[in-house]
């Protein structure tokens, strides 16, 4: 096995805690067993590359669909504790560890391509960590022409939302009003996004798609920003307190009646480690009504300094102007919202975890 050197983000990945939320994650984990297992006319006899193999789980998911060589590619040394794993499923014969990251990995000689790639890449709000470079690279340097991504596509969704037990309730706390505790809270909260489950009857809108990945074409430059700036329609009456921003991914499937696999991170979805991605607004907007309009432009945007690191920001316009290009010239309209690793540090106490 060979052995890479380790930078921070790498080293995360030792803590077994980071697996272990993972490895609970039944949401998660299933999707991938389904979508892999339930697939095996696609795996039977396949050469498998899993990108970022960690404990070695969805390796073993490949080989138990048939795939005849698996490459397992891990750079944190997690990758010698999935080699005990993979030898305690009887997989030794069948997955190969590689302790390096993929950008130095190369297939043994006798291989050229593989025919699927596998890997559990997604962060918080999908982009955050930046793994699914690491991805795109390996399918441009290992994927067979007409090769399989496991999953292919991924849908970043979005929708305004009230927060009711951040934002409400504060006009008696044992008999004392506390809304301008609340105020200055909600001014403190807006600065950053939070990772939390919100209930579906919080989303005030239909699901709006902000962005649709398609990972057998799109490349690292297209991830470093994305726009989103739509006028919307509420779809039942609220207030609107924050954004509320999750994804989806989606698995190819065989033509032998398997089922399309979808792993959803909507709030109504089994919930996941991944939560939502809130972007709380210092004040409310309005109370929107079924059928109102809502203005809002929404900015994903690469950390320049950090490439694992995404800007998220939320600008609210006026719906009802002429041209809503123009924000209102309200600060307390506009939030601008920087998940950084401190601010992820900072929630660690309610998530216990940095990488998702
Ligand atoms: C989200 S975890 C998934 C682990 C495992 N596949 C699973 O599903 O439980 C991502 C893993 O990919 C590894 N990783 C991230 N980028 C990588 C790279 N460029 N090369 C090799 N491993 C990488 C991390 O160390 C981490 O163990």
């Amino acid at each position: 096995m060979e052995v890479d050197t380790n930078d921070e983000y790498f080293t995360s990945y030792e803590n077994l805690e980071i697996h272990e939320i993972m490895l609970t994650d039944t949401a998660r984990n299933e999707a991938y067993r389904k979508a892999i297992t339930t697939n095996s006319s696609l795996f039977n006899g396949k050469v498998v590359l899993d990108v970022g193999s960690g404990t070695g789980i969805l390796s073993i998911f490949a080989a138990q669909a048939g795939a005849s060589q698996v490459f397992a590619v891990e750079a944190s040394n997690l990758a010698k504790l999935s080699q005990e794993i993979i030898k305690e499923n009887n997989f030794e014969n069948v997955i190969k560890v590689f302790n390096c990251r993929i950008e130095d990995f190369q297939l043994p000689e006798s291989v050229d391509k593989v025919d699927i790639i596998i890997s559990e890449w997604m962060g918080f709000y999908l982009l955050h960590e930046g793994m699914l470079d690491s991805v795109l690279l390996a399918r441009d340097r290992f994927l067979k022409p007409g090769g399989l991504l496991f999953p292919d596509r991924a849908i970043l969704y979005c929708s305004p939302c009230n927060l009711p037990t951040h934002f409400d309730n504060w006009d008696n706390v044992s008999g004392v009003k506390m809304s301008k505790y609340a105020e200055c809270l909600r001014k403190q909260k807006s600065s950053k996004p939070e990772i939390i489950n919100i209930d579906k009857d919080c989303l005030i809108a239909d699901d709006i798609v902000i962005a649709f990945l398609d990972l057998s074409d799109i490349s690292t430059t297209e991830l470093n920003r994305i726009d989103f700036n739509e006028v919307i329609i509420a779809r039942k009456s609220g207030k609107f307190q924050g954004l509320c921003i999750w994804f989806d991914v989606l698995f190819p499937c065989g033509d032998d009646n398997e089922e399309e696999v979808i792993l959803s991170t909507h709030p109504q979805a089994q919930s996941t480690h991944w939560k939502q991605t809130i972007i709380p607004l210092p004040s409310n907007i309005e109370t929107f009504e079924p059928l109102d309009p809502i203005a809002f432009k929404l900015i994903v945007q690469r950390n320049p300094e950090n490439s694992r690191h995404y800007h998220l920001l939320l600008e609210i316009l006026d719906a009802m102007s002429d041209d809503v290009q123009h924000p209102l010239p309200c600060e307390c309209h506009m939030t601008k919202c920087i998940l950084t690793k401190a601010h992820l540090a900072n929630m660690t106490d309610s998530n216990g975890f940095e990488n998702a």
